[in-house]
């Protein structure tokens, strides 16, 4: 059997809903398995207790059957990311009534998932809950050799007409989970979202 990470599984989250989280504003964490959420997400929660992470080998994690919550506080501000594991993507939408914001992760160096990725992104912007969200697109693995640059990404999946027709005011970040490039800029969009 495949070890899981410890999560919260709500496998019957479209038949009983969960009640609504009145605690914190939540930012939903979604991308396609193996994109890096759990990583990034731990790496995040550590660079907001501690004002830097060391970035030397990066955490073990497993895929995220279920779940993920972790509260955050970013300036006095109280927020909790809820991250939903690439396996659930059929049920991602259960979860689109209750955030204020998202975060979609690529993983920017498997360019057979990338095209995916992209489809699922625009069934996530047109998703009439999520309206009103601020999201985040972060092009992640940015440490791994030979992949294409975000400008060449971001043309050959006209991402920019994707960004210009979105409702949501989108923000595109390239990072590491591994290395830590761009985890500061991520937490300052999170710290801007959380209120
Ligand atoms: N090189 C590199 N590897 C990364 C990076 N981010 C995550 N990884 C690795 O990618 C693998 C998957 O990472 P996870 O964080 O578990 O992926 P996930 O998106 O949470 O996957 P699911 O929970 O299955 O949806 C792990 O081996 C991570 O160490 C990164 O920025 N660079
Ligand atoms: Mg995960």
């Amino acid at each position: 059997m495949v070890p899981r990470e410890a999560t919260v599984l709500h496998a019957n989250a479209q038949r009983n809903p969960e009640p609504k989280m009145s605690r914190h504003e939540v930012c939903l964490l979604l991308g396609a398995t193996g994109v890096g959420k759990t990583l990034l997400l731990k790496r995040l929660l550590k660079l907001s207790l501690q004002g830097a992470v060391e970035m030397d080998s990066p955490p073990h994690t497993l895929p995220t059957v279920g779940t993920n919550l972790t509260d955050m506080t970013l300036r006095r501000k109280k927020l909790t990311i809820r991250e939903l594991g690439g396996c659930m993507g059929p049920i991602w939408p259960s979860y689109f009534n209750d955030c204020s914001s998202v975060i979609f992760v690529v993983d920017s160096s498997n360019i057979a998932q990338v095209s995916a990725s992209c489809i699922q992104l625009l069934s996530v912007l047109s998703a009439e809950p999520l309206r009103d969200a601020s999201v985040l697109i972060i092009f992640n693995k940015r440490d791994v050799h030979c992949t294409m640059s975000l400008v060449e990404m971001r043309s050959l999946f006209r991402l920019d007409d994707v960004v210009a027709c979105a409702p949501q005011p989108i923000t595109m970040l390239e990072a590491s989970a591994r290395s830590g490039t761009g985890l500061r800029e991520v937490l300052a969009w999170l710290e801007s979202v959380a209120k």
